[in-house]
């Protein structure tokens, strides 16, 4: 399993491209058939991702965390990137359509996929139970942002917020750009209080050019479909596209507020 461990932000702008994508840049979630795992240690954020092609799969703890089950001290979101997907969770069922996401309380004990799909998943550590629950894309609140001058014509769906699916620290959403838009979160934004990570997908053969690092001392990492990258607190996260493409982002921290970042302004941008 790769593993992020934190990282100073002193030590970012000392960083080459290498030593960006070693401690930044997830990689390789997407295996057949068996989930992929990353675990980052800013807000002990766990990653995964798995190309189901129609035989079940049981998610497993990844022995890193020691816990019995996966959920025994996390709460999970499920989020279905493409294809369809069913989750047994406990026994109950919940079908998956793309950019559906499923919500599985703390304390679950089994959680099984089946489908023909590529399933991303996030895991925060939980202090609470909160209600297993399916937010779908057409049904969540979804903002239409942007201009198309600026050429970041987008949609930010939330589904698992403060006034969205409840958690205990979890908040996640799926942003879409409208064809012939390639900038996400321009003017971009810290939050000191939460880690974010950048999952993209829907970008075929194209690469985003995400920018990482503190506002005044960025630099950028080129990613491509199925990548992740991993923002600490004090850390920008904003990319420009070859080409259109979605996101799935997911934070965890100090609270779910959505609207609780600082925005930089673009003149300060280094
Ligand atoms: O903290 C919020 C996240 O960075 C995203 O929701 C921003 C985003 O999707 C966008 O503006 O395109």
């Amino acid at each position: 399993m790769q593993t992020l461990p934190a990282t100073h932000p002193d030590d970012f702008p000392v960083l080459d491209t290498d030593g960006l994508r070693d401690r930044f840049l997830v990689d390789g979630l997407f295996a057949t058939g068996e989930v992929g795992w990353a675990y980052a240690h800013d807000d002990r954020l766990l990653l995964g991702g798995v190309d189901l092609t129609g035989e079940p799969l049981t998610l497993e703890a990844p022995p890193e965390l020691a816990a019995e089950h996966l959920c025994d001290r996390r709460e999970l979101a499920v989020v279905c990137l493409d294809g369809s997907v069913s989750v047994e969770t406990d026994g109950q069922t919940h079908e998956l359509d793309a950019f559906d996401v499923l919500y599985v309380s703390r304390g679950t004990g089994s959680v099984r996929l089946t489908g023909t799909a590529r399933v991303y998943l996030v895991a925060a550590p939980a202090h609470a139970d909160h209600p297993t629950a399916v937010g779908r894309r057409d049904e969540v609140f979804g903002a239409d942002l942007g201009e198309q001058e600026q050429a970041n014509v987008r949609t930010v769906r939330r589904y698992v917020h403060a006034d969205g699916i409840a958690s205990a620290n979890l908040v996640l959403g799926i942003t879409t750009l409208a064809p012939g838009s390639v900038w996400n979160t321009m003017p971009c934004h810290t939050h000191p209080r939460r880690t974010e990570v950048y999952l993209y997908t829907g970008l075929g053969d194209g690469r985003v050019v995400h920018l990482a690092g503190p506002p005044t001392q960025t630099r950028s990492v080129v990613v491509a479909d199925g990548q992740a990258v991993v923002s600490p607190g004090w850390s920008v996260h904003t990319g420009v596209g070859t080409r259109a493409y979605s996101f799935v982002w997911a934070m965890a921290g100090e609270n779910q507020d959505y609207a609780d970042m600082d925005v930089v302004d673009l003149g300060s941008l280094r």
